[in-house]
């Protein structure tokens, strides 16, 4: 018999239950009492369901209030000093979000994406006098409440080996010690469960397979040879990386009992399972895709485990998505507003742990007994490859023709910055901001009500174009060189355009937990792209008309749309784009026809979408770098194209981003101090660029004094015709009581440095 099994469910809840919990008692209406015995319902609640749904390998510990590397932080003690003298939630609580009283102010924890994906993760602070041991264990107790529901679950923790190699630290520490400290620290966690006789215990290291180095595979074998002493089995866990040799090699004679394989984002043969197989008790095949939410295909995964399961003992197979469901909305069949047709297509959490069930049985009692649902699913596919949106024979032969000069400016960006400066006329250190302004509750109020038809489009156009008119009159005061319309008119910078394009959908339930209360509703690409009509023209122009100074139109970069989206999974990620971007050159193209000159197509997911195994790295940098340009070549060299980046380190990545070729890069800079200036001792950045030097993430405005310095800064290593003065981001997040001071002295430090370079 095989065994079903899951590696951890969305802990956020359908109906984001978690989020409410947590946000009730952060406001104060909820004590703790009662958030305890709300967040413990909703893991009963998830238990019971992923029992009734067949699963026999149940996680537990796999739901934070938070987040799960959080989680271990306490579990461990490793809590750094300024939060050491509180306790309970209240500590638990000012790691991650920060502590802000009458009597004291301490900063939170930083967070950083979690691998490749949309979710943050508490980056690990390890200091000085920190001694990792193991505190009040939180893993036996869920295990127990499981156990009251007569649910057996397998505890799922993060490894010692991935934990250890997220931290940071900002003092010297003895890292070998502590890594040792930490070691035992688990140890002791797992005797505490052998005791208990909890048979399984899943401990992920999605570390693994980055980290290609023989010392780093002996201490491997090291740390688990300890680990492994008088501890439930465990399932050494690996996921969204392929295993190259050596670590393959590693994992074979590591001490655990199981593996389980990301089987989607790797391709092992039968024979490489096999042989992997030999010494454990268990393997476990990441057969599902737990980052999609697409149905998978059972035929084609079940043929591949029938083969699987012939060249070993197939009591020792377990069947699971290739990761958490954790990056997966929770249930489909919950979407209501979704095309019938297109709703078949889906699987969210419930719905894998659904497919996960029917591949084990079909491995256990043969195909014929789940042949219904073999050939339900067969339909259903055979219906998606046929949708005939998915294919547009026009879009497709436009594709087929790109030319290289297609995705090349027609000249250098030398002659381009003589020819718009000639046009544009813009003082040296030119003023500007990334875009949006600052979103009231009145804007939000407005654009929902019009989204729900409650105020009928002309008295809705007649506010936004109210509130566009404001922003442009602000900046005019302010003396801003380059106007943005302030993009009051968008929700979401990638949910605006996706609601416009063909090819896409969006869902009502398809929320994913992006970090603790906070949840993201990714629009769905699941058939070619096309634009319809323009999508920002109207707004721009609009803008444009109010003033003399120019305005820019706003898009978002296709990488970034593609990246923030659930992607159709029938054709590669680069064709994907590549329709995107056809789509943005036109509307590039038409917003030039109307007279816009500057166009800003925003990147912010540029980096973030950067493969995590460095071989292929260069691939994707070719086929993004190319899709901007494909996107931005086709203006006249009087256009001045921008672009922006956030949200990610750029120090090790100036040259991909000179691939681009914009005109002018916004970039954000501010909170790093600046660090980002370090690359261009390096590389010499060719164009313009403004390194955002007022850190919008933060309520603080910054004086003149202090953004002049950062400017100054900024000229040891650009030329004064290359810098840019502006923000970090947008401004959508932020109160106008912020934004007005702050982007007054941001416009007096620059005219204060254009006195002293004139
Ligand atoms: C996350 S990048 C945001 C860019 C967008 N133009 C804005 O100003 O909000
Ligand atoms: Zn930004």
């Amino acid at each position: 018999m095989a065994t079903a099994s899951n590696l951890g469910f969305p802990r956020i809840g359908a109906n984001r239950e978690l989020k409410t919990y947590l946000e009730n008692y952060w406001n104060g209406h909820a004590n703790d009492e009662t958030f305890y015995e709300h967040t413990s319902k909703l893991r009963i609640k998830h238990w019971k369901l992923q029992k009734s749904a067949g699963i026999q390998h149940i996680p537990s510990y796999d739901a934070p209030y938070y987040d799960h590397v959080l989680d271990v932080l306490e579990l461990f003690s490793l809590i750094p000093f300024r939060f050491r003298h509180l306790d309970g939630l209240t500590q638990y609580f000012a790691m991650a979000r920060g502590l802000s009283t009458s009597v004291e102010q301490i900063p939170a924890m930083e967070m950083t994406k979690w691998f490749d994906t949309n979710y943050h993760h508490i980056t690990p602070e390890f200091e000085k006098d920190m001694h990792p041991q193991l505190n009040h264990n939180k893993v036996k107790e869920r295990y127990l409440e499981a156990l009251q529901y007569d649910i057996q679950t397998r505890p799922v923790i993060v490894g010692p080996l991935t934990l250890f190699q997220l931290g940071k630290s900002y003092e010297s520490i003895d890292h070998s010690l502590f890594l040792q400290q930490l070691i035992e620290a688990y140890h002791e966690l797992l005797n505490e469960l052998a005791a208990i006789h909890i048979p399984w215990i899943q401990i992920d290291e999605p570390i693994f397979p980055l980290n290609q180095q023989d010392d780093f595979y002996d201490m491997a074998e090291k740390t688990y040879t300890l680990l492994s002493k008088n501890s439930p089995k465990i399932l050494f866990t690996t996921y969204f990386s392929q295993l190259n040799k050596n670590a393959l090699a590693c994992l074979k004679s590591l001490p655990c009992h199981g593996i389980h394989l990301d089987c989607v984002r790797g391709d092992y043969t039968p024979d490489t399972i096999a042989s992997l197989a030999k010494e454990k008790e268990a393997i476990s095949l990441g057969v599902v895709n737990g980052r999609n939410i697409w149905r998978a295909d059972l035929k084609h995964i079940l043929s591949y485990l029938t083969i699987c399961s012939e060249k070993l003992d197939h009591e020792k197979l377990m069947i699971a998505p290739s990761c958490s469901l954790l990056h997966v909305p929770v249930d489909a069949s919950l979407e209501e507003k979704i095309d019938p047709h297109l709703h078949t297509w889906l699987a969210y959490a419930v719905e894998k742990l659904g497919e996960v069930r029917i591949l084990t049985k079909a491995l256990s009692e043969g195909s014929a007994s789940v042949n219904t649902a073999l050939s339900e699913n067969q339909h259903i596919l055979q219906d998606k490859r046929q949708h005939p949106d998915l294919h547009k024979k026009e879009l497709r032969a436009r594709m087929a023709n790109i030319k290289k000069e297609d995705t090349i400016r027609q000249t250098s960006f030398r002659e381009r910055r003589t020819l718009q400066q000639k046009k544009l006329k813009l003082p040296l250190f030119p003023c500007t901001t990334i875009g949006s302004f600052p979103q009231t509750k009145e804007i939000r109020r407005v654009r929902s009500d019009f989204r729900k038809r409650k105020i009928p489009a002309h008295e809705y156009e007649q506010i936004i174009q109210k509130e566009t008119t404001k922003v442009i009159n602000f900046q005019e005061d302010l003396g801003m060189n380059v106007l943005v319309h302030g993009e009051s008119e968008r929700n979401d910078m990638v949910e605006y355009f996706g609601e416009q394009l063909e090819g896409f959908f969006s869902t009502q339930h398809g929320w994913v937990q992006s970090y603790g209360s906070r949840c993201v509703k990714p629009p769905v690409i699941f058939a070619d792209i096309m634009r319809p009509t323009p999508m920002t023209v109207k707004w721009i122009s609009y803008a444009q008309s109010l003033t003399e100074l120019p305005v820019k139109g706003m898009l978002t970069g296709p990488t970034t749309i593609m990246q923030w989206s659930f992607v159709r999974d029938d054709i590669p990620r680069s064709e994907v784009a590549r329709q995107l971007a056809l789509a943005i050159r036109d509307e590039i193209y038409d917003l030039e026809k109307a007279g816009i000159s500057i166009i800003q197509v925003d990147e912010p997911a540029f980096r973030e979408a950067l493969p995590l195994q460095r071989s292929q790295w260069n691939e994707y940098i070719q086929w993004s770098t190319e899709c901007f340009r494909l996107a931005t070549s086709g203006v006249a060299d009087d256009t001045q194209i921008h672009t922006h980046m956030c949200y990610s380190e750029f120090n090790d990545f100036i040259e991909a981003i000179t691939k681009l070729d914009a005109d002018v890069i916004s970039i954000e800079s501010s909170r790093s101090g600046m660090e980002l200036l370090k690359a261009f001792t390096t590389v010499a950045y060719p164009n313009a660029i403004g390194p955002g030097i007022y850190d919008i993430h933060s309520p603080n405005i910054p004086d003149q004094e202090h953004m002049y310095r950062l400017l100054k800064d900024a000229l040891r290593v650009l030329d004064k015709e290359q810098l840019w003065v502006n923000p970090d981001c947008g401004l959508k997040t932020r109160k106008w009581k912020e934004v007005r001071p702050s982007l007054q002295n941001m416009v007096a430090a620059a005219q204060q440095l254009r006195e002293e370079y004139m």
